[in-house]
């Protein structure tokens, strides 16, 4: 714990003592003082010089707060006090809300009893870090209960006051101060949303006379584990890492993502960039908000007046980034003509106020060698290609789904008690932002002491979720490679080339060319199989879905559904990297039949299929959809299905008896076994039927394990006998088995078990089937 203590004030020195408890100095813990010192040898103009007893250095920490709740340091005239309980570098940098930063205490004390000092009759603060609050959260305060000196002031504009109201903490920066008018202090409250965020490059402004702080990079650097890991922060650094005489297009950026998800994508980028982040969302309310409308009607005069607003915020908090959110909102969408108007105004202000010459706005821009201020736009869906578009010059950033870093902050967000494991991380893996923190939500409101197994309290919850939005819980990239397919390299190939060509080259491939896929066949022969390798070896989310769970008893139900999931397999594709999912319908005959010939009344039928074949045929412009479907009866498709551009590409999956043995070695290679998984798989087929598909053979496999299992039983079961025959009576079960080591707990499968479980094999599709099967093949071979 670090402690701050006698800020003795000397004619030329502002000597500080750091007391180092116990040794336990946390430098992450050390982050504030720098910087609240450095405000501090602003209000005096001395120099403020760090040193600390313990280890006789100069410390070039930032946090000089005490963890002290006793009122035991008397404020002294000659001297100024700072206490307060320790704020992590974490708690401020993340921008936690003050309301959660708890037994936290900061009281600065500016006494004065100089007569030179100025005389305060008005003083106007804000809450520091945050835009100026709307006038009507103005309000004077009765100066008793007022923590600051209004008469002679110490205080300087751009200073940070920290004072305690109540149980509150309040946080000010000074933004102005009257000397001639009498008038009473204003103050902005703090609200529960307020944010404490250090701004970096304010040690300049705070100290001016001081050489720069050359730690600079390294206080940044410090920070990052506080910092959320979020997987896109390299590429928005990158992005928004300009140098000064950067054109006005080049500081505009779009990212498009999901809400909350692009805020704390830019959020993080800010901060590493020592920017504050200015965010923007309803840009005619926002006018209003800093009464600039009175009465707002959302019309486009008043966006513009948002967006100047914005515009001047930003610069006012200068190194900043404007984020504006929800962009594709505010404009008029439905009407292209008015569209392009909006957008040629909105970026002829943005353009206006991003031209370099806007640089003598920059209060903070003297010796800065980056632009004061930069624009993130932001939108849920791709923007229409128009003005804006055209003009920023960076290619949008697409905001990723998390990865398993960010999970695991997400989860030590919600979750703080427990640790979390990979596995955990694996069963939330794959979800959006929103939808980890909704499940992680739930998990905390249902963690009680009584819950012994938190893996399938996850687990419950996560399905629950997936149930409740109906995004399956497949909506995840799948774990099955191509290792684990055995055979079928026609398939393969076949198939990765209509997946992998158009990913690779999204522009040689627009959506309109794609086409569907259909994998028809006996059952059993690995469609499904196959098409979640795809998704594996592509990195796409896999969305499956069977086609009579869409259809609904209620009258437009199914019709409803079938828009709905591919409404899910946009959203799900837009928030992976690259955008696209595969949407996979399993059982597809059910969910396209051949119209004008169900028994169903109303043509219910025929209405899904309308429905399905439409957005079959939407164009996702800012996303790829690969559709997928397997039927084992192609012949009961409605014709219009596979027609050019919805499924024309159909593959056979059929019982390739010369893939049986590779079917079974992908089967048993992750099984415990005696030899090669290829030369253990060919002996045991060549005594099998030729009609076995590829789930026949996986009984064999999971017999084999199931023989190993039982052997490996009677074996503990033997030694246990022997060991009481031998008078070991006190032995239990449970003790011989953890006696044992780990290899010797995993059954090993032998050619003998894979041999007993063979002969239980009967093939499920009959020669009779399979023949019918092949003149289906026949009849729509292409
Ligand atoms: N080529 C293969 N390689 C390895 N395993 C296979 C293969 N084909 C099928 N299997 C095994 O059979 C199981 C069932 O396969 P899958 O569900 O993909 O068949 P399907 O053709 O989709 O069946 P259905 O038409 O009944 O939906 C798989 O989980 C896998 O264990």
């Amino acid at each position: 714990m670090i402690r701050a203590s006698n800020f003795c004030r000397s004619s030329e020195e502002f000597n500080v003592q750091l007391v180092l408890h116990e040794g336990n100095c946390e430098p992450q813990s050390s982050l504030v003082s720098w910087r609240v010192l450095r405000r501090l040898s602003r209000l005096t103009g001395t120099r403020v010089t760090l040193s600390c007893p313990a280890t006789k250095k100069c410390i070039h920490t930032r946090l000089v707060l005490a963890e002290d709740d006793t009122d035991d340091t008397s404020v002294d005239e000659e001297n100024l006090v700072v206490r307060a309980n320790v704020l992590t570098a974490s708690n401020l940098l993340s921008g936690t809300p003050i309301s959660q930063i708890h037994n936290v205490r900061c009281i600065l004390n500016t006494l004065s009893n100089d007569e030179d000092l100025p005389t305060a009759k008005c003083i106007t603060l804000r809450i520091w870090g945050i835009p100026l609050p709307p006038p009507r959260l103005t309000y004077s305060p009765p100066k008793e209960n007022f923590p600051l000196p209004a008469r002679k002031t110490l205080l300087q504009k751009d200073i940070l006051i920290a004072a305690r109201q109540g149980d509150n903490i309040c946080i000010y920066e000074v933004i102005d101060i009257d000397c001639n008018e009498n008038g009473s202090i204003m103050a902005y409250e703090t609200s529960s949303d307020t944010s404490f965020r250090i701004e970096m490059a304010e040690h300049k402004l705070a100290c001016p006379h001081l050489p720069p702080l050359k730690a600079t990079c390294h206080l940044f650097t410090a920070t990052t584990s506080s910092l959320p890991p979020h997987p896109d922060t390299s590429v928005l650094i990158e992005a928004l890492s300009l140098p000064i005489h950067s054109s006005p297009q080049e500081r505009v950026l779009h990212v498009r993502g999901e809400l909350q998800n692009v805020t704390e994508a830019v959020h993080v980028a800010a901060d590493r960039l020592g920017r504050r982040l200015v965010p923007v969302r309803g840009l005619a309310f926002y006018a209003h908000f800093h009464g600039r409308v009175k009465n707002p009607t959302g019309s486009l005069v008043d966006k513009l007046i948002g967006l100047e607003v914005a515009l001047e915020q930003a610069l006012y908090h200068a190194p900043a980034v404007l984020l504006l959110q929800d962009l594709d909102k505010e404009l008029s969408i439905q009407d292209r003509e008015l569209q392009e108007d909006e957008e040629s105004r909105i970026l002829s202000i943005l353009m206006d106020y991003l031209k370099p010459s806007s640089n003598s706005n920059f209060r903070n821009g003297k010796g800065s060698n980056t632009p004061p201020i930069l624009v993130v736009l932001s939108s849920e869906k791709k923007l229409k290609s128009g003005p804006l578009t055209r003009n920023i010059v960076h290619p949008s950033v697409v905001c990723s789904i998390p990865d398993a870093n960010y999970i695991k902050y997400l989860w030590k967000q919600h979750i703080k008690d427990i640790p979390v494991t990979e596995l955990l991380c694996e069963i939330l893996s794959g979800r959006t932002r929103e939808q980890v923190c909704r499940i992680l939500q739930n998990v905390q409101r249902q963690l009680s002491p009584d819950v012994a197994d938190l893996i399938a309290l996850l687990r419950e919850i996560c399905e629950e979720h997936d149930n409740k939005t109906k995004l399956s819980s497949m909506a995840k990239i799948p774990k099955v490679h191509w290792e684990d397919v055995g055979g079928l390299s026609h398939v393969r190939s076949e198939i990765m080339e209509a997946i992998e060509l158009p990913l690779q080259h999204p522009n040689l491939f627009p959506p309109s060319t794609r086409s569907g896929i259909l994998l028809y066949g006996p059952p059993g022969t690995g469609k499904t199989l196959v098409a979640k390798a795809v998704a594996t070896e592509c990195k796409l989310p896999f969305l499956s879905v069977k086609g009579p769970e869409l259809l609904g008893s209620y009258i437009g139900e199914s019709e409803g559904n079938v828009r709905e999931v591919f409404a899910q397999a946009r959203t799900c594709a837009r928030q992976n990297k690259p955008p696209a999912c595969i949407l996979f319908f399993d059982e597809l005959d059910s969910l396209a039949p051949r119209r004008g010939e169900q028994a169903s009344g109303g043509n219910v039928m025929d209405r899904v299929v309308a429905t399905f074949f439409g957005e079959l045929d939407k164009d996702a412009k800012d996303c790829s959809i690969f559709v997928m479907g397997a039927t084992n009866r192609p012949d009961l498709l409605d014709p219009s299905l596979l027609r050019p551009g919805r499924f024309d590409r159909l593959v056979y999956l059929g019982i390739f008896p010369e893939d049986r043995a590779q079917i079974l070695a992908a089967q048993i290679r992750k099984l415990n076994l005696k030899d090669e998984p290829h030369v253990l798989a060919k002996f045991v087929v060549d005594k099998l039927p030729n009609n076995l598909t590829g789930a026949d053979l996986s009984t064999i496999a999971t017999g084999a394990q199931l023989l190993a299992t039982e052997r490996l039983c009677a074996e503990a079961e033997n030694e246990f006998q022997m060991q009481q025959a031998n008078g070991n009576s006190e032995l239990t079960m449970d003790q011989l088995l953890e006696s044992w080591n780990e290899e010797r707990l995993v059954p090993t499968v032998t050619l003998d078990d894979l041999i007993q479980a063979s002969e239980k094999v009967v093939p499920s599709v009959s020669e009779a089937d399979l023949k019918r099967y092949e003149l289906l093949r026949d009849q729509f071979r292409r």
